[in-house]
């Protein structure tokens, strides 16, 4: 809505967002052809979209008993007209966060399809070359809007589009949070702390909580002894830790960071038996290996400040030629995990992506620390990335 909106324009909104409340479909219709269904009312005291609305007014499930067929029916028409799937309201809740507070798990589910059908859409027009140009059309609005909300998780995903300001920040020095862009982490200064290491930003790259969840995926993805390894992204060395337990015949780390370099040299990783270092940006290292012909039976993946868009292009176009065909690969499956309903969706679109490029994917939930939400552990650090309360593991293998 522009700026300046005319009382006709609040009138609509007004009507618009009423109607939703009160899944009044006949209504909607007609409405719908007049205005967005993303519109906001500007005088309102608390600002929601007709989404937010629809889904609030559902109210809690009592005894299961969930919102009936209008609710779910007015959900699926504001979708199918635009409706954006992570548009934030004033208390940074999406349309899905509401669904979820109020056990509403039917129209979460709506809302998570909707969600992993926006992001699959985006990326397609990512690749066409789409991703800048105005879209046009209500499914188009839809995935040209998808960007509102972004995981704020460990690894942030940022798309193409919106990195060109932040490239131009790293150009002119000014980036707040090198998080946003892999080559300004990768020249930022590196804290290690005792069970947390802190880039220049204050972000938490890694943490010893994870300690578990990383042990697990050694043990998932190397069943025997004897095995060729390789890990990407060394950070605090836990995983390479747990890969060495399972006694691989050659175990390969690549690894970008020089100060990481350093503590791989102070800690003595270059004189490990069977242990190569690479030192280097997987992207530059990894087009490397495949020529001269490296097969390995397990890769394990978990870098930082990388985008969803980076795994992707890891795993389709690197993994599938260095994975022995009976091998497995996994990676730190932690975007979104600041929000349940992006840590679902993307979950959902990496394992059709995974699919896509021929695998197979194994979940394994495994329960983080309790009490890790709002403790003493964030203290100091930018902000927490994960709160939800289930990390969900993946194994990969070639679809048979
Ligand atoms: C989250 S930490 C890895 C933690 C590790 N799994 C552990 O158990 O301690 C991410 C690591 O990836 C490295 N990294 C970031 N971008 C990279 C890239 N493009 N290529 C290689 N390493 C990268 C970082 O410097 C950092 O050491």
């Amino acid at each position: 809505m522009a700026q300046q909106a005319s009382e006709e324009e609040i009138l609509l909104a007004k009507r618009i967002i009423s109607a939703a409340e009160r899944h009044d479909i006949p209504a909607l219709h007609i409405l719908l052809k007049e205005g967005s269904a993303n519109v906001q009312d500007p005088t309102a005291s608390v600002a929601t979209s007709p989404l937010h609305a629809a889904i609030a007014a559902c109210g809690k499930a009592e005894d299961g008993k969930e919102a009936g067929d209008d609710a779910f029916k007015t959900v699926e028409l504001l979708l199918a007209n635009g409706a954006i799937w992570n548009d934030l309201n004033k208390e940074d809740e999406t349309p899905g966060c509401i669904a979820l507070r109020l056990g509403q798990k039917k129209i979460y589910e709506a809302m998570v399809e909707a969600g992993v059908r926006a992001e699959l859409l985006f990326s397609k027009m990512e690749a066409l070359g789409m991703g800048g140009v105005e879209a046009e059309g209500e499914e188009n609005e839809e995935a040209d809007e998808t960007r509102d909300e972004q995981p704020a998780a460990k690894k942030q995903k940022i798309s193409e589009e919106e990195a060109k300001p932040v490239e131009e920040a790293v150009e002119e020095q000014v980036l707040d949070d090198v998080s946003l862009d892999n080559h300004a982490y990768l020249k930022s200064q590196l804290r290690y702390k005792p069970g947390i290491l802190l880039d220049e930003s204050d972000n938490a790259v890694m943490m010893d909580w994870e300690t578990q969840i990383m042990q697990r995926h050694a043990e998932t993805l190397i069943p025997k002894a004897g095995l060729r390894t390789m890990n990407v992204g060394h950070g605090m060395g836990i995983v390479d830790t747990a890969i060495l337990t399972h006694d691989p015949s050659e175990h390969h780390i690549i690894e970008a960071h020089p100060q990481v370099h350093q503590r791989l040299r102070e800690q003595g990783w270059y004189d490990k038996p069977n242990v190569i270092i690479h030192e280097g940006r997987w992207q530059d290292i990894l087009p490397k290996l495949v020529e001269q012909g490296v097969v390995l039976d397990a890769i394990y993946y978990d870098t930082f400040a990388e985008d969803y868009a980076a795994l992707r292009e890891f795993f389709s176009e690197y993994v599938i030629q260095l994975l022995d065909p009976a091998g497995k690969f996994g990676w730190y499956n932690g975007l979104g995990a600041d929000r349940q309903i992006c840590y679902d969706v993307y979950t959902k679109v990496a394992e059709i992506d995974l699919h896509e490029a021929g695998f197979d994917t194994e979940w394994e939930d495994i329960a983080v620390p309790s009490g890790l939400h709002g403790s003493s552990q964030w203290d100091g650090t930018r902000r927490p990335y994960w709160t939800i309360d289930i990390y969900r593991l993946p194994v990969n293998t070639f679809v048979k």
